[in-house]
């Protein structure tokens, strides 16, 4: 997923060693961010109360500037190795982003402003909240997703069989139309975010005016925290909601996969993307990348229980929802494909 999103975000494929170091810096805040949040309640007392905590962040976000700013000149130049070359195409093992999220930026002008640019530290901080939003809530999703699909051995058995409709053994690659033949794998996939959405809460909101809310005031300038995982949870409106049940989804469920609305534009009955105009920006990203991993996973191989394990569902809290034990599993190539 890191090293998609990296390609995507600044156009190459990286090499493993910078990809590396990018990836330690983004963990580095994430965990960082996590956990000392405090410094933003109060954050001139904070900087001082925790001085070598603030330097320390201070010191990776200087070296996460020193990486970043040479890949966006680049772009800005049009001097990049892939730019330059032009065309699209096969390049070997070289990824080509004709436009990726850099050149996006590098395009924006700020109406409100007069039409400038973005600074090239704008340009950085978004780039990290790109890498640091769509690297661990997707590859988490993920594990949750094939945790539910080894315990239900028949829910794979059904998606297997899907996968192996929708596309012949004589096609070596799932293509990104192939995906839309496949309601089950829909199914699948919005069933783990509604019961396991790797964020539990969104961003921290904050009310910009007084609301009344159920006869609560939520007064203006407090901080809000949705949690969408209850709202996935709710017994009002779903039936048994601590199962694992794609066909919920499907056609005659209690909601039909062709018309689940995960951007809460309609109603909201599960939000694990939020809802209205902070909505995740990423979430057909995300589940593109989720249908196509999953498909591909299932199609490839057998996933079964670690003899003598049961599947732990227990959760563990840190920037995203994890595995409490990370999933084990043993696998088997399915041989011919399906
Ligand atoms: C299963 C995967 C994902 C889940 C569950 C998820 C969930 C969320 C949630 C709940 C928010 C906060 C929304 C709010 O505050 O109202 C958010 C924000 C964000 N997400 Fe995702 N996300 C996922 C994947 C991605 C991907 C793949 C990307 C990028 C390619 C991404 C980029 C972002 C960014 C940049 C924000 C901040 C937006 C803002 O500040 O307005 N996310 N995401």
């Amino acid at each position: 997923m890191f090293c998609l999103l990296v390609a995507l975000c600044f156009g190459e494929k990286l090499d493993e060693e910078q990809i590396k170091e990018i990836r330690d810096i983004q963990y580095s805040l994430l965990l960082l961010f996590t956990r000392f949040n405090f410094f933003g309640f109060l954050p001139r007392v904070a900087k001082v109360v925790f001085r070598k905590k603030w330097d320390k962040i201070v010191g990776i976000r200087r070296r996460q500037a020193e990486i970043f700013t040479p890949l966006i000149r680049a772009r800005k130049e049009g001097n990049s190795k892939l730019k330059r070359t032009n065309k699209l195409g096969d390049l070997g093992d070289q990824i080509f982003v004709p436009y990726c999220y850099v050149d996006s930026l590098l395009d924006v002008e700020i109406p409100e402003e007069g039409g400038r640019k973005l600074s090239e530290e704008e340009v950085v901080n978004l780039c990290h909240e790109l890498l640091s939003g769509g690297t661990d809530t997707t590859s988490n999703g993920l594990e949750w997703i094939m945790a539910e699909v080894v315990k239900n051995q028949e829910i794979q058995k059904e998606l297997a069989e899907e996968v192996g409709r929708a596309i012949p053994a004589s096609e070596d690659e799932i293509k990104e139309e192939d995906l839309k033949k496949m309601p089950y794998l829909k199914a699948v996939i919005m069933e783990g975010l509604r019961r396991h959405p790797p964020g539990h809460f969104v961003l921290p909101h904050r009310a910009s005016q007084d609301v009344e809310l159920n006869k609560y005031l939520i007064p203006r300038g407090s901080e809000v925290h949705v949690n969408v995982a209850q709202l996935g949870w709710d017994e009002r409106v779903w039936e048994d909601p601590m199962d694992f049940r794609p066909e919920r989804f499907m056609r005659g469920g209690d909601f039909s996969g062709e018309v689940v609305d995960v951007t809460g534009s309609r109603e909201i009955k599960m939000a694990p993307f939020g809802a209205g105009r902070r909505i995740c920006p990423g979430y057909g990203l995300a589940i593109l990348h989720l249908e196509y991993f999953l498909a591909n996973l299932v199609r490839e191989f057998e996933w079964k229980a670690v003899e003598g394990e049961e599947i732990d569902l227990s959760e563990e809290f840190e920037f995203t929802v994890m595995m409490k034990k990370p999933l084990r599993a043993r696998i088997f190539p399915r041989g011919s494909k399906l």
